[in-house]
């Protein structure tokens, strides 16, 4: 909800909400039950940075500006923790491969002197979305390379022993959501483990199931979140 002037009056309304999924099936899935904005903005970071920081940058010249920024759609999940079909809410956005390979192994660009990975969404937000959806809670990854062997996602939790979920835009969209100096959150419905590489064994459908139904249940907890 966000505090606004009426006729001298202060009044409420809904806190406008821009959701990003990677690509069409996703975004119709949490049309189903969420009736703000949802737009696909493609898949990978740099995509999902553009697209959504194109959609950030003409709500807020048309003068009705997002105050909220909700990354979406399924995921890859780390065995044991999120199983398929399960649902995952991040505590923290990191992009996992930006920086550096080394003789010592790999080094995040903040190491380097550059930039950030780690994207923090409200803490608030982030407990009363996993009460409502019942999902898990932990950091969700974002890869620019799907993982495809056992080998790199053990070598991923070495570095990343809270991460439950890895997808491919959720840093994107949160870069694009703090230039804009706007809250960002993630959800993700798991589709596959991460691990080696199967795509027919994926479960799509069962995963944007997931999604629609935690969006339904998401759904009153965006419409009663008030930015800080
Ligand atoms: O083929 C379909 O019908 C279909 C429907 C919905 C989504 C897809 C995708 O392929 C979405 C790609 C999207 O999914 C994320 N993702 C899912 N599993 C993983 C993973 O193991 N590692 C990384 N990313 C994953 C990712 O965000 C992609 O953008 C197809």
């Amino acid at each position: 909800m966000v505090l606004q002037a009426e006729e001298g009056r202060l009044t409420t309304s809904a806190a406008r909400i821009l959701v990003a999924t990677a690509v069409p099936a996703e975004r119709d899935a949490v049309a189903r039950t969420f009736s703000g904005q949802v737009i696909a903005v493609g898949v990978g970071p740099a995509s999902a940075a553009a697209r959504t920081a194109t959609a950030l940058t003409e709500a807020a010249r048309d003068g009705h500006p997002f105050q909220l920024v909700v990354s979406t759609g399924i995921a890859g999940g780390f065995v044991p923790e999120a199983p398929v079909g399960s649902l995952v809410v991040a505590d923290e956005i990191t992009a996992a491969d930006l920086g550096a390979e080394t003789a010592e192994g790999f080094l995040p660009v903040t190491d380097l002197g550059f930039g950030t990975v780690t994207h923090r969404p409200p803490q608030a937000l982030v407990r009363d979305a996993a009460t409502a959806t019942g999902a898990r809670t932990g950091t969700v990854l974002t890869v620019s390379t799907v993982t495809g062997t056992a080998a790199r996602a053990t070598a991923l939790r070495a570095h990343h022993p809270r991460a439950l979920a890895e997808a491919m835009e959720g840093f994107g969209v949160a870069e694009a959501a703090a230039a804009h100096g706007t809250p960002v959150m993630e959800l993700r419905a798991i589709s596959n483990p991460v691990g080696p590489r199967d795509r027919a064994a994926w479960r799509i459908g069962e995963a944007l199931q997931a999604l629609t139904d935690g969006f339904g249940k998401l759904t009153p907890v965006l419409e009663s979140w008030k930015p800080a």
